[in-house]
C-alpha cells in the first residue's frame, strides 16, 4: 500500500492532514473542532475510530483547537514534545496518562512499518516542529509555520518524494493588506511564515529529481491566492535557474475548506 495522504484543511483557520499505510493511519494537528475534523474525515471515509494516534506540530490553536476532544473521543494518543505538551496543558484539558505520549525534536518513531521523524522549525511556539514519514523508501515530508528553512530542515525534507510545505502570503499583498504592523512584522519575520517566493527558493535547491510534486500550505485568505502562489514559486524557481516540466515536477492545492484528494505517494 506505501503511503497515502490527505491534507483535510490548511491554513490560519485551522490545520489536519491524515498520513497513513497498511498498518498505522496518523491525524497531524487538529486544528479545527473535532465536529469539522470527523466530518471531514468522513469526505475522505475514514472514521476517527481508524486513527491511531495525533502527531502535534506546535500549540497555536489552528493546530490544536479540537486536539484534546479528538483524543478523548477516540481514545488516541498525543506526540508531541515535552515543551509543546507544557504549551498546550492549558488547552488540551484532560488526557489520560497513557494518551500523553513524549516525542521529542530530531526523535525517530517507528508505527508498525509507518516511521516518523520529526524535525525542529523555526515558528515563534514553544518548540515547533515538522514531521517526515518514512515506509520502505517512500518518503512525505510536511513543513508548515516557518519563518525560514535552516539548513536542517532542508536536509530533513530533501529527498521527499512528495512534499506538503507553507506557500503563506504574497509578500506585496501583505505589505499593502489590512493586519497591524506588529502583526505583519511577525509574519515576515524568521519565525512567522513562509512567503511564496521563499517556498520557490528553498524548491530550486531542493529539488534533485526524486521530488514528484509539493503541495502548497497554510495559504493566506487575506494575502495569497492559489494561482499566485503557484506562478510566484515557478518564478522564483526558474530566476534560480530551476527549470522543470509539469510531467516531472508539480505543484498542487490545498484548502481550507474542504480535503484534498487521496494522494499515494508511490504515484507519479
Ligand atoms: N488579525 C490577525 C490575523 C492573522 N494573524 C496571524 O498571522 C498569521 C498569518 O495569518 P493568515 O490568515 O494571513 O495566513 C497566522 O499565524 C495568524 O494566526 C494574527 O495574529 N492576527
Amino acid at each position: 500500500m506505501g503511503i497515502s495522504f490527505t491534507v483535510l484543511s490548511s491554513g490560519s483557520t485551522g490545520n489536519a492532514t491524515v498520513v497513513r499505510n497498511e498498518d498505522t493511519t496518523l491525524l497531524i494537528d487538529a486544528g479545527l473542532s473535532a465536529k469539522r475534523i470527523d466530518e471531514l474525515l468522513k469526505e475522505r471515509d475514514l472514521s476517527g475510530e481508524e486513527l491511531d494516534g495525533i502527531l502535534v506540530t506546535h500549540e497555536h490553536s489552528d493546530h490544536v483547537k479540537g486536539l484534546g476532544a479528538m483524543a478523548r473521543k477516540y481514545n488516541l494518543p498525543i506526540y508531541a514534545n515535552e515543551k509543546t505538551w507544557f504549551a498546550i496543558s492549558n488547552a488540551v484539558g484532560q488526557i489520560a496518562d497513557d494518551n500523553r505520549r513524549i516525542l521529542e525534536t530530531g526523535a525517530t518513531r517507528e508505527f508498525e512499518s509507518l516511521r516518523v521523524e520529526s524535525f525542529g522549525i523555526s515558528h515563534d511556539a514553544a518548540e515547533p516542529v515538522g514531521y517526515s514519514f518514512y515506509d520502505g523508501a517512500e518518503k512525505l515530508s510536511v513543513a508548515t509555520d516557518l519563518g525560514y528553512v535552516s539548513d536542517k530542515v532542508k536536509q530533513a525534507i530533501s529527498d521527499a518524494d512528495v512534499l506538503v510545505l507553507e506557500a503563506n502570503h504574497d509578500v506585496e499583498m501583505l505589505r499593502m493588506g489590512r493586519y497591524p504592523w506588529n502583526i505583519k512584522r511577525r509574519i515576515l519575520s524568521d519565525i512567522g511564515h513562509l512567503s511564496n517566493e521563499m517556498a520557490g527558493a528553498i524548491l530550486s535547491e531542493l529539488l534533485t529529481g526524486r521530488t514528484k510534486r509539493t503541495y502548497l500550505a497554510h495559504l493566506s485568505r487575506d494575502h495569497n491566492m492559489m494561482e499566485l502562489a503557484k506562478m510566484t514559486v515557478r518564478d522564483a524557481m526558474e530566476d534560480r535557474g530551476c527549470f522543470y516540466k509539469d510531467s516531472e515536477f508539480r505543484l498542487c492545492d490545498t484548502y481550507y475548506d474542504r480535503p484534498t484528494p487521496w494522494d499515494k505517494v508511490s504515484e507519479p
